[in-house]
């Protein structure tokens, strides 16, 4: 029997990258002969895509956000993004729960706002790659979420009508929203909007609930 496929969300939702991203944007800015950030305030930059990170450590340095300096800054991140992988972890129970979906036969796929190589990278080096049928980064399209295309394409890409769609934050909430897609909203990631306050189906903290959920919002 063919189950409803999930769509994850990745930075924040199924991996707690931020030290590396933290990592990889303090040695940017030490080359620029920028002050490091700290680790909460490189976190709170991430979710819209590197685009949007660069507007902010720009900000955060003093610096015009989108002026001369930041197609060097911006160049310098991606340059270094696809080997910031080393300080990152799956949130608990992440890779049992994706084993055990993978089994009940759902279809599983990531659309993140990360860009596609660092995102294949950061998964090949957790060793999750090859469970997932659909990948789609931040730069796959012309468009970003909270832009619904994101969501859209990553279904045709499956074949499937329908889905879940699983996220941790602001932007997750607003593109579930835009794509009319039932969303379960996980608790313990990047979001900084009180969880009453983001549109969301269900909302959870332990990924050992998330089969159970699939089945109710399925
Ligand atoms: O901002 C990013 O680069 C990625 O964030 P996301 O995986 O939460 O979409
Ligand atoms: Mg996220």
């Amino acid at each position: 029997m063919s189950r409803v496929p999930v769509i994850f969300d990745l930075d924040g939702t199924l991996i707690d990258s931020a030290p590396d991203i933290h990592a990889a944007s303090n040695a940017v800015l030490s080359e620029a002969g920028l002050h490091p950030l700290t680790l909460p305030q490189v976190r709170s930059f991430v979710g819209k895509g590197v685009p949007h990170l660069v507007e902010c450590l720009l900000r955060a340095s003093g610096e015009d956000p989108n002026g001369p300096r930041n197609s060097e800054i911006y160049d310098a991140f991606i340059a270094r993004y696809e080997d910031a992988v080393t300080l990152t972890v799956t949130y608990p129970n992440v890779r049992e729960t994706l084993d055990r979906l993978a089994a009940l036969g759902h279809p599983l796929a990531i659309c993140t706002n990360k860009p596609l190589a660092p995102t294949r990278a950061v998964l090949a080096h957790l060793g999750l790659l090859p469970l997932f049928q659909v990948v789609l980064g931040g730069d796959s399209l012309p468009v970003r979420k909270p832009d619904p295309a994101p969501l859209f394409r990553v279904l045709a890409d499956l074949g499937a009508p329908r889905a879940v769609y699983v996220g941790d934050s602001e932007v997750d909430a607003a593109t579930a929203q835009a794509a009319a897609m039932p969303f379960a909203l996980f608790t313990e990631g990047y979001r900084k909007t009180p969880v009453e306050a983001l549109p969301h189906d269900v909302a959870f903290s332990d990924f050992t609930d998330l089969p159970a959920i699939v089945e109710r919002l399925a």
